[in-house]
């Protein structure tokens, strides 16, 4: 048996830097890995099936096509793997649930059947963002979100995550967003303190949060709400949405923040990044 941590992704910025001739958008975006996630668990069977629990594993009971069932066939047609998914993340909320557990998959599956497979060409045809997620680690997507370059050597600092229990696909929010394209962010090697990575983050934008605040306006409520904890140094959209952060000084600080916020159908969390223990590929 093989058990995975398949943590959340969390976009610090995210500039859409142009379209392309097949309707992707181009991207520059910041993506960091915070210490709260999905498990993935992968066993030895002789047929291919898939368990979820968790909290929000209802949302996804009745769905055929999970992303782990789709991963476990791309990587090994017609081959047997007993699957679960405890879902602890909120579904279709911009931190990546889905493509992190089909990093998770691969990873996972690739071990238990003993593959040499190449996985990050495969990552990326479950999804743009399937790529960052098997590094699980800090990383700058470009691209689509298959290009990944080195970041800024990032300080401690603390995060506070809120969805507010709607759910808002992607493919809209690319669709509805209106007006030009951002460039690339132009960012240093090093930020030696939370102040200076949150000075370069505040020049930088979510080019998609605009558009996801007009598909579902409580996302705004969700930014007054952050902005206001005390400690909160700056508040925004993650991914597609509906997903915001705030950020903190300290992990500390951050759970403390989390803890207060007590509105009704919003998921909460607070704490630090993911220490990433895996290999790399
Ligand atoms: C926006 C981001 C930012 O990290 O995160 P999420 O909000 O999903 O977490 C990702 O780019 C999402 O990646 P992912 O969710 O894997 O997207 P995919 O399934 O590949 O694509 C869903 C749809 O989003 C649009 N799409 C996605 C990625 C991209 N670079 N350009 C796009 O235009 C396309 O309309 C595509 O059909
Ligand atoms: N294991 C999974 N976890 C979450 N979503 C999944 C999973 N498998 C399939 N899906 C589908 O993927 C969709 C999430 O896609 P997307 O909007 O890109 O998510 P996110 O913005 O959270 O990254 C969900 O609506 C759901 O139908």
């Amino acid at each position: 048996m093989i058990s995975l941590f398949a943590p959340a992704k969390v976009n610090l910025y995210l500039h859409v830097t142009a379209k392309r001739e097949d309707g992707y958008h181009l991207l520059d975006s910041l993506a960091v890995f915070p210490a709260v996630g999905d498990n993935v668990r992968v066993e030895d069977a002789a047929a291919l099936s898939l368990e979820i629990s968790g909290p929000f594993g209802a949302v996804l009971q009745a769905e055929a096509d999970n992303l782990l069932l789709r991963a476990a066939r791309l990587l090994a047609p017609g081959r047997g793997a007993a699957l679960h998914l405890e879902k602890n993340l909120p579904v279709a909320s911009g931190i990546g649930g889905g493509s992190a557990d089909a990093a998770a998959a691969l990873r996972a599956l690739s071990q238990l059947w003993a593959l040499n497979a190449e996985l990050p060409p495969l990552a990326l045809q479950l999804g743009a963002d399937v790529p960052v997620c098997l590094a699980s680690r800090p990383a700058r997507m470009q691209g689509i979100g298959e290009i990944l370059a080195t970041v800024p050597r990032l300080p401690e600092f603390g995060m506070v995550l809120v969805n507010p229990g709607v759910a808002v696909p992607t493919p809209a929010v690319f669709k509805a967003r209106q007006g030009g394209f951002t460039p690339a962010a132009n960012l240093p090697k090093a930020w030696t303190s939370v102040d200076a990575m949150v000075t370069d983050l505040l020049n930088c934008t979510n080019d998609l949060q605009t558009a996801a605040i007009g598909i579902q306006p409580v996302i705004g409520e969700v930014l007054d709400t952050l902005t206001a904890l005390p400690g909160a140094k700056l508040a925004r959209m993650s991914g597609s949405g509906a997903t915001c952060f705030a950020i903190f000084a300290t992990p500390a600080e951050a759970a403390a923040a989390a803890a207060v916020i007590s509105h009704p159908g919003w998921w909460r969390w607070g704490g630090g990044l993911y220490e990433q223990t895996q290999p790399d590929l």
